[in-house]
């Protein structure tokens, strides 16, 4: 049974983002599909969390958990010692299909947030803040064009704005970059890393891209095939400030190393004992 719970005040200053013992299972025409079995981690507070596994594993379910979105069938979603019972305007998310209003300017697209979550903003201070973001993507200049007017990189980098702008304390990303060539995907790499600094918020990343992993994360945690659980867990000893050269020092190409055969593990095209 899923009661609500509310954790006891001192476990408050534990964990931003907690998922305990989540089971899901989607019920489909062709019967039951188990897709998350059992699966427990938790996301310090302004920590990065990067999730990666094999396709279809149930990475973006788990995002749907915590964004409230579903209801696990057993365990629990924790944000911030609060049992997560349905969507909330603390979590920003952004995907790999920036979806900006085309009726919209890029600055209105940006603001939209702050027209729906209850602030106490007025109109000119919700453009300057607006305004701050898109500068800090690179994207002075652009706010009044519409979406179609921009590439693939700058609708992205407005799409992340837009998921920030209301601060919310969690942002989930789910492969907002996917869709990018890879040298625009490392602009937007280095984009995200800024933001993540100015704005103090805790961030849940679902990729494909272990460079990317490496690269934005302070901790990957890679699922195991379906139904899935964590079955790897990777705190990333590379330096804070991290540069896309720190990629290719020995101590990176070693976890891209482990992290790749872990996830040969979780496709079972290797035994966990090799
Ligand atoms: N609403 C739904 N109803 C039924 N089945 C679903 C539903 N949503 C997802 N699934 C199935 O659940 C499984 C996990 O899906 P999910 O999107 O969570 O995986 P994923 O790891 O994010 O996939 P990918 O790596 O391909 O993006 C897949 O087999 C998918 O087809």
């Amino acid at each position: 049974m899923n009661e609500q719970v509310t954790l006891p005040a001192d476990t408050i200053s534990g964990p931003r983002i907690e998922l305990r013992a989540v089971t899901h299972t989607y019920q489909t025409e062709s019967g039951p599909l188990p897709v998350l079995d059992d699966l427990s981690f938790a996301c310090a507070d302004r920590s990065f969390t990067a999730v990666v596994g094999p396709s279809g594993c149930g990475k973006s379910t788990l995002t749907r958990l915590v964004a409230g979105l579903l209801k696990p069938d057993e365990g629990q979603v924790f944000l911030h010692g609060e049992e997560v019972s349905g969507p909330r305007a603390t979590v920003g998310m952004a995907f790999q299909n920036p979806v900006l209003l085309e009726w919209r300017t890029i600055i209105e697209n940006v603001v939209l947030p702050l027209e729906i979550v209850p602030n106490n903003l007025s109109k000119s201070d919700r453009t300057a803040r607006a305004h701050e973001l898109l500068s800090l993507v690179g994207l002075a200049g652009f706010e009044n064009k519409r979406p179609s007017e921009l590439s693939g990189g700058m609708r992205q980098r407005a799409s992340l704005c837009r998921a920030i702008v209301h601060r919310p304390e969690v942002l989930i990303l789910d492969e907002p970059f996917g869709a990018l060539d890879a040298f625009t995907r490392e602009d937007l790499w280095q984009i995200m890393q800024a933001l993540r600094k100015e704005e103090n918020v805790t961030c849940i990343l679902i990729t494909h891209d272990l460079r990317e992993s490496v690269f934005l994360a302070e901790r990957v945690v890679v699922l195991s095939g379906r139904p899935a659980h964590v079955q790897f867990t990777l705190d990333v000893d590379l330096p804070e400030n991290r540069t896309l050269e720190d990629l290719y020092s020995p101590g990176a190409t070693e976890m891209l190393h482990e992290l790749r055969h872990q996830i040969e593990i979780a496709q079972g095209r290797v035994d966990a004992n090799v």
